[in-house]
């Protein structure tokens, strides 16, 4: 007669988890079962702007483990950080998203959307087809140059806080205060509502 091992006591085989591993595996499991609030970014300032935007926001939809809440009004906005005229002017848009994705990997996804609308990277602040920046993740904080949160320079742009206060005008950046403060500390010359134009919450 075989007798069966009873678990955790004889069997040999069985080897200690060590407890890094198990905290490991609890936090994922935390992670998958606890989505995450998450803000993104959208600019254009190549081809038709607001079919790519309309684009990404599908293709933001599209991905497993996200789902898209709020869409904000477009904006039509010269292009920051550049000499004037220099570039065409931009769309801009928020969008705000719930995830079970960690933060690396919704990095990865909103960088496969960029090269799906064929975003090429030459100059610093180029013009592009589409730019997908992670503004915020929940609260998390990080200064790792691969992904910067909340992103480094959003408290300084109103294309990313004026569309973002639409959707969500109790809003605060991690660290930097509320995004109705932010944004009363900048100008918004430049920085105009396009109200004819929509992009749609995907169903
Ligand atoms: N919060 C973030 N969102 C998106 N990319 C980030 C973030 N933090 C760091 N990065 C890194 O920045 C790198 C450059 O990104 P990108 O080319 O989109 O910059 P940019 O949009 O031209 O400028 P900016 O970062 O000022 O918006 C990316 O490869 C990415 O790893
Ligand atoms: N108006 C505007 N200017 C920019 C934008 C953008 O989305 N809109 N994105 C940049 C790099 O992320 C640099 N400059």
């Amino acid at each position: 007669m075989t007798v069966p091992f009873t678990a955790g006591q004889s069997d040999p085989t069985v080897q200690p988890v060590p407890t890094s591993v198990v905290e490991q595996v609890d936090a994922a499991d935390h992670t998958l079962s606890n989505p995450h609030r998450a803000v993104i970014s959208l600019g254009s300032n190549l081809g038709n702007r607001l079919e790519t935007l309309q684009g990404a926001v599908d293709a933001l939809e599209d991905t497993p483990g996200l789902r898209v809440k709020a869409v904000s009004p477009v904006y039509e906005t010269e292009p920051w950080g550049v000499e004037p005229g220099s570039q065409p002017a931009y769309f801009n848009a928020v969008v705000l998203v719930k995830t079970t994705l960690p933060p690396a990997s919704l990095l990865e996804r909103a960088q496969a959307v960029e090269e799906a609308f064929h975003r090429v990277r030459d100059e610093r602040w180029g013009p592009r087809t589409i730019d997908v920046d992670i503004v915020a993740y929940a609260d998390v904080v990080s200064d790792d140059p691969a992904l910067t949160l909340p992103h480094p320079r959003a408290h300084e742009r109103a294309f990313v806080l004026a569309p973002w206060h639409d959707v969500d005008p109790e809003a605060s950046l991690t660290g930097r205060g509320s995004v109705a403060e932010l944004l009363d500390a900048l100008t918004r010359e430049g920085v105009e509502p396009r109200a004819d134009l929509e992009l749609r919450l995907p169903e």
